[in-house]
Order: C-alpha cells, then sequence, then structure tokens
C-alpha cells in the first residue's frame, strides 16, 4: 500500500503531462496551438487572456511560432513576464528587449496589456512597481492568478529567475521579488513567486537541447534533497506541461506522450 506522501506524489504526477518531439519543428507549432488555445478559453470565460513570458531560449521560439499563425488577434491579451532581468530595454539580455522586436512590435497586444518591468528603477523599487501592476491586474486574487505562464529551465534546474538553494524558494507572501545574487548574468532581477507560478491556469515548460538531459532526468525523474526549483512547479489547481525535444529527453526512463504530427494539447 503507497504511503500518503506516495500517494500525494503519484497523484501529482498524474497531472504532470510530458510531452515529447523529435525535435523544435515539431514542438513549435504545438506550443503555438497551446497559446491560442488557453486564450481562447480564457476570452470565452473571462474576456481577456493573462500570458506570462519567460525570457532566454524561448523568445525566439515563441515569436517565430506564434507570427506563423494566419490570424492572431491578441486584442484581449495581458501579458506578463515571469522574471526580467535589470538592463536597459536595448541590451540584449532585456528579456521585455527580445520580446519587443520580436513579438509585440508585431501582433495587435495594446500597449496597456503589456505590465513591463521597469528596470531603469533600483531592483527593490523594480520589484515594487512590478507588484503594484500585477495587482491592478489581478485586483480580485490574492496571488495572481494567469491563464497561462510559459517557463523555461536553465541547466542549473532553476527557472523564472528562482535559483537552488537560493532564500527565495521559501517565499510565501511577495508575489515579485527582487534578486541581486543571481548566479547567472546579470545579478540583478527581479521574479515571479512560486505562490503566483503555482497559482496559474495552466503552466508549460519548453525545454529544447541535450545540454538540458541531464538536468531534465533529475528535474522530473525526482532525486533525494530539495528539488530543483523546476520541480517545485506543481500548479495547485492548474495543468503543468513539459514539452520537450528527444536530445533533453534522452536520458528520461519515465513514461512520456510522444504526439503524432498536429497534436493539440
Ligand atoms: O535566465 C533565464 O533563464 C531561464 C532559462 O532560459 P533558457 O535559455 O535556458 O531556456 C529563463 O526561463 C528565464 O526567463 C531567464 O531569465
Amino acid at each position: 500500500m503507497m504511503s500518503a506522501p506516495e500517494l500525494l506524489s503519484s497523484a501529482l504526477m498524474a497531472a504532470r503531462r510530458i510531452v515529447v518531439f523529435p525535435s523544435s519543428v515539431e514542438l513549435g507549432p504545438v506550443l503555438a496551438h497551446l497559446v491560442t488555445s488557453r486564450a481562447e478559453k480564457a476570452i470565452t470565460s473571462r474576456g481577456r487572456f493573462t500570458l506570462g513570458l519567460s525570457g532566454g531560449s524561448l523568445v525566439s521560439m515563441l515569436g517565430k511560432e506564434l507570427l506563423a499563425l494566419p490570424e492572431l488577434d491578441c486584442s484581449k491579451w495581458v501579458v506578463g513576464f515571469c522574471d526580467e532581468r535589470l538592463v536597459p530595454f536595448d541590451d540584449p539580455e532585456s528579456t521585455y528587449g527580445l520580446y519587443k522586436s520580436k513579438l509585440f512590435s508585431k501582433v495587435n497586444i495594446p500597449d496597456s496589456g503589456i505590465l513591463t518591468i521597469d528596470s531603469t528603477l533600483s531592483v527593490s523599487e523594480c520589484a515594487e512597481d512590478y507588484t503594484h501592476k500585477l495587482k491592478e491586474a489581478f485586483p480580485d486574487d490574492d496571488f495572481p492568478v494567469f491563464d497561462l505562464l510559459l517557463l523555461g529551465m536553465g541547466p542549473d534546474g532553476h527557472t523564472c529567475s528562482l535559483f537552488p538553494d537560493h532564500p527565495l524558494l521559501e517565499e510565501t507572501k511577495k508575489i515579485v521579488a527582487p534578486i541581486s545574487d543571481s548566479p547567472k548574468p546579470p545579478p540583478q532581477r527581479v521574479t515571479m513567486t512560486f505562490p503566483v507560478v503555482n497559482s496559474a491556469r495552466c503552466v508549460a515548460f519548453v525545454s529544447t537541447g541535450g545540454s538540458k538531459a541531464p538536468i531534465l532526468k533529475e528535474v522530473l525523474e525526482g532525486r533525494e534533497g530539495p528539488a530543483f526549483p523546476a520541480a517545485r512547479v506543481v500548479p495547485t489547481n492548474g495543468e503543468l506541461f513539459w514539452l520537450v525535444d528527444d536530445p533533453a529527453a534522452a536520458s528520461l526512463t519515465i513514461q512520456v506522450e510522444r504526439p503524432g504530427s498536429g497534436a493539440k494539447l
């Protein structure tokens, strides 16, 4: 018979879908469909679609795949950022700057629908300012409930700007936190906290490339001791997807889904 923690863990695993594609070529369109299908559902139910974006490798893939859709209407989208690096918008490390050039400037998201993180402020003021913007955008929620959060994972298992063994992993009250000692440059960042990430209606990790294989195995198949940040993403009432390619999934031994072409999630 399974113990209570084992039962809980197996229930959580059941809610998690690990979907493996041969490469980003097949993964990309399914990601775009996940975004538009959750957008349609959210707009039908609540009149708007709230999307949280991550930086890194996701930016180019998302820009390319969304722009390839024939009739993308983002007029009812509200877009926030899962984290941001405190650098000028024209710095190649700026997540906002990259999305602006690769996506925002080419689609019809209203300016008022982009919850920009003001990187000209000090890191603590910046976190306060973004907290204020999120509270205004989600007045009814203790922790903002995004319709969809798109996350990446670094080779150390970090997600958002939540890094292994950092005190921010234990944050339970703030919705946004400043970080001044990020082990991955640039050192100053702001990040959503786990209570926000785990409040989302749907969370999708996108992880591609062989460099992610060792950490993906650790995160998805478990290890003794404190869980990696990415492994702590377990939405309380939401869906959790891991969209990965074959090189990233190379070391996995757990059961995964391998959808055929034209798959929809
Ligand atoms: O620093 C960051 O890294 C993670 C992972 O990026 P990836 O390039 O390895 O996919 C990203 O999700 C996060 O937004 C970013 O600030």
